[in-house]
């Protein structure tokens, strides 16, 4: 928290009036945000530098030139910049200058493109060697391509080169070379995919996203599915990346059997050429993939997403069937045919069964997918999943062993196939020497355990018996072997005992379930840095503190399974949208839901089984990043968290989430505020409805006027208390949140930045120098600055904790014995 001492009033004003000077310096919206005061901090500060005890900051004087104000975004009271991005007290290094072209230049400025280019690229050689010159040449080419074109052609980005159209510009064209600027500046080293033999557009968009290698479950899964026609039984932590372990090989499927038939048709050399078009059409116009996954938020927004960024510079395109959305608008993308569908089981079987005629030439399907099978035979996506699964092709399942050996050249026997047209393609098939695969089933989860004798049973067919399929823990065996996974399948564990990601840093806060608002809103203002879900289990929960945190002025949003798809959608955006913002989220969001760099999951209820604590945990730390959870337990939790203890034994050893004491009596003021502010809205809320109520039935129901007033004058003494509750918080919120004890002797203990530990360690040498009658300041025109303690985030306050607790001679525990 920032703690910011002496200052007087004139210095203060030479900030501003050198910090107006120059505009991009928003160091005064800092300084003049904070409340100043005065404190003479003491000798005894010398002893905090490097400690570890904690922050404290003292400020001497102001300079503006060495105050140079990082971009900090400042939220009410406390900074909420990024410490070790924006706190720097350098200048900001300039942005190089880009030659642009103006369009008056017109589109034909053939020089100036040229020089402009090279020139900044001989710039760029200089520095960065190889790398550089092949994206000279490149561009060069592309120039060229421009001139040829002439009329301002775009550059066409499934190519990457320039194609002539007639609505381009210029401008179009010199962003586009900017673009590639920045590309080449930013060149990704590929050659950690290149084992797994990739199409070039699909390394290319793989650059374009910056992954630069594949995760473990892609590592393993790739080769299997894409190389060897494998079907594929696969389980990693959550955020691992299992989406593009199934979505490359359907990608690089499918591109390989377009350049195939591509390049057939073309040895053929049929006159006129009629049969390649008619050929290539029937093969690239049917369903070839169908992914379908539990919630609409996992089909709309990870893998229908994920599976575009990949696919993006190819011509595959791939369409969502989600309930809560159109039915006519998927109807009409229906009509497009498109080769990828993901789709969650109930819109999928509702078009199914409505005859929608691309979703019934299952014979062409490629790829069966189920993602997080282990949810899908939970209540009430199950029997439609069945029916979804009793509509494919049953060739599938017991094809004679040289057609399920795997390997690329395997040929499906179609005979067995009713449909004249499939025999038709076949013939074609044979024609031009494409061999046509056998139809793969992928089947992913975070979580996998198979009964004993497994794979067996798949190869001699016999059905799992019943007291083994109806065991939850089974759920992806037993799915599995209803979708015909093969017994040559590979079966990919990746998931460890913790099964959550290796960074995510697990912890717990006991407190009491009235507390909860209170410790939920000291992590959010406290320490709260970055994006943070707080799962609640039930909705009435989730109302009641989404609510709370609003009247808090937390920027939150909610989302739950009673919204409307559109409102669901639009809470995500609006989340994704802001780096520091909070989701008060049911389980809805708790699976598969990729939204980057969430920084923590708090559990405000814990959830009924490990595993969606598993889920929910798994939205922080994705793609090796890390993160960190906190579950609030109150003695009320104690059933569910001795479930959660049988499962995941772990848990019985997580760290304690550290608390800093001293802020808790201003966090209770304003929750205990904030509370009675709810209480009273919703009052007002109830009587405003039962006075309209009364207002239009008064007359016709004959009541008295007496009652009527009474009830106004209720809901107008209601009213005026909710104001001024509002107003007292409102100032309430308008002051720093600080420490009970604050004073220049207090520290924070919750850690403090390197940043500041040079500070204090200056500060002190600086002390110590003016003691022996040296002041290494004098003369000079600023002194040094510390603006504040930066608020740390959740991850960094619990492995400082950690850290302490490491040290020689600490006591505290770091076991949870309680529950
Ligand atoms: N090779 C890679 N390199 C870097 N990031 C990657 C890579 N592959 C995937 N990612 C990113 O990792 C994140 C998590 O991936 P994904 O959603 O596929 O994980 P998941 O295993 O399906 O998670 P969950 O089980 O929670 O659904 C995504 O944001 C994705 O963009």
């Amino acid at each position: 928290m920032p703690i910011l001492e002496k200052i007087d009033h004139e210095k203060k004003r030479k900030v501003k009036r050198k910090t107006r000077k120059n505009p991009s310096n928003n160091g005064q919206k800092i300084i003049h945000k904070v409340n100043w005061k005065d404190v003479t901090p003491g000798d005894a500060l010398s002893l905090l530098v490097d400690s570890g005890e904690g922050g404290f900051i003292s400020l001497e004087e102001i300079d503006g030139d060495t105050c140079w104000e990082p971009e900090l975004g400042v939220a009410d009271d406390v900074y909420s910049g990024d410490m070790d991005a924006d706190y720097s007290l350098e200048k900001p290094t300039k942005r190089r200058k880009v030659n642009t072209i103006r369009e008056e230049n017109g589109p034909f400025m053939e020089s100036s493109i040229g020089i402009s280019d090279n020139h900044f690229e001989v710039k760029d050689m200089k520095s960065s060697g190889k790398k550089k010159k092949i994206s000279i040449r490149r561009k060069e080419v592309d120039i060229e391509q421009f001139l040829v074109t002439g009329s301002g052609g775009v550059p066409n980005s499934a190519e990457g080169t320039l194609v002539s159209g007639d609505g381009g510009s210029v401008q179009q064209v010199t962003d586009s070379l900017k673009l590639q600027e920045s590309d080449d500046e930013n060149a990704v080293d590929l050659s950690e995919w290149a084992e797994l033999r990739l199409h070039p557009l699909l390394e290319k968009s793989l650059a374009a996203l910056g992954f630069t290698e594949p995760t473990p479950i892609q590592r393993a899964c790739i080769p299997a599915a894409a190389h060897q026609g494998k079907d594929i039984i696969g389980a990693a932590e959550t955020g691992s990346g299992k989406t593009l372990a199934f979505g490359i090989p359907i990608l690089q499927r499918l591109l390989s059997e377009q350049d195939k038939w591509s390049q057939a048709t073309d040895e053929l050399k049929y006159e006129g050429n009629t049969h390649k078009d008619l050929v290539v059409k029937d093969e690239f116009c049917h369903l070839r993939a169908l992914i379908v996954t539990p919630t609409r938020e996992l089909a709309l927004q990870q893998i229908c997403d994920h599976l575009r960024s990949v696919a993006k510079f190819t011509n595959i395109k791939v369409v969502s069937l989600v309930g809560g959305m159109s039915t006519q608008k998927q109807q009409r993308l229906l009509k497009g045919k498109p080769p990828i569908i993901v789709g969650t089981p109930g819109r999928l079987w509702e078009l199914m069964s409505s005859g929608e005629s691309h979703l019934h030439e299952l014979q062409y399907l490629s790829f069966f997918v189920l993602d997080e099978a282990d949810r899908m035979v939970e209540k009430g996506h199950f029997h439609e999943l069945q029916s979804i699964i009793d509509m494919l092709p049953q060739s599938n399942k017991h094809v004679p062993e040289l057609l399920s050996a795997g390997a690329d050249d395997t040929l499906l026997n179609y005979d067995n196939m009713r449909d004249p047209e499939t025999k038709y393609s076949t013939s074609i098939h044979n024609e031009l020497r494409v061999p046509r695969k056998r139809r793969q089933t992928l089947v992913f989860s975070a979580t996998l355990s198979l009964p004993p004798g497994f794979k067996k049973k798949l190869k001699t067919g016999v059905r799992l018996s019943q007291s083994v399929s109806g065991k939850a823990e089974y759920s992806v065996a037993y799915l599995s072997e209803k979708a015909g996974v093969s017994h040559k399948a590979a079966v990919i564990d990746l998931t460890s005992t913790a099964i959550v990601a290796a960074k995510l840093e697990e912890s717990v806060l006991e407190c009491r379930e009235e507390e909860k608002d209170i410790y939920l809103y000291y992590i959010l203002k406290v320490h709260g840095r970055g994006r943070t879900i707080v799962f609640c289990t039930s909705i009435s929960a989730l109302r009641r503190v989404s609510s709370i945190l609003r009247f808090l002025q937390v920027s939150c949003w909610s989302l739950h399974a009673q919204m409307q798809q559109r409102q669901r959608l639009k809470a995500m955006d609006r989340f994704r949208e802001k780096d520091d913002c909070v989701l008060v989220a049911t389980d809805v969001a708790a699976r598969g839901l990729d939204i980057p760099d969430i920084r923590t999951v708090v559990h405000y209820q814990l959830p009924h089984a490990a595993e969606m604590y598993v889920h929910r945990s798994g939205r922080t730390a994705r793609a090796l990043k890390d993160g960190c959870s906190i579950a609030l337990i109150s003695p009320s939790d104690k059933s569910k968290f001795s479930v959660l203890c049988s499962t995941l034994p772990k848990m019985k050893m997580l760290s304690k989430f550290p608390v800093n004491g001293t802020y808790l009596p201003a966090i209770q003021k304003r929750v205990a505020l904030a509370l009675q502010v709810d209480k009273a809205s919703r009052r007002h809320s109830q009587l405003k409805a039962k006075e309209s109520w009364f207002s239009l039935h008064a007359k016709e129901l004959d009541l008295d006027f007496e009652d009527v007033k009474e009830e106004n004058e209720r809901e107008n003494s209601n009213n005026a208390n909710l104001k001024s509750l509002q107003r007292e918080l409102h100032e309430l919120l308008k002051q720093p949140l600080e420490p009970n004890a604050f004073s220049h002797r207090y520290i924070t203990g919750a850690g403090i930045t390197p940043l500041v530990a040079t500070q204090l360690q200056d500060y002190a040498s600086f002390r110590s120098n003016s003691h022996a009658g040296r002041s290494p300041m004098r003369g000079q025109k600023g002194r040094f600055v510390v603006i504040g303690q930066e608020q740390i985030e959740p991850l960094k306050a619990l492995q400082n904790s950690l850290s302490l607790l490491k040290r020689p001679n600490t006591s505290s525990k770091i076991v949870n014995p309680k529950y």
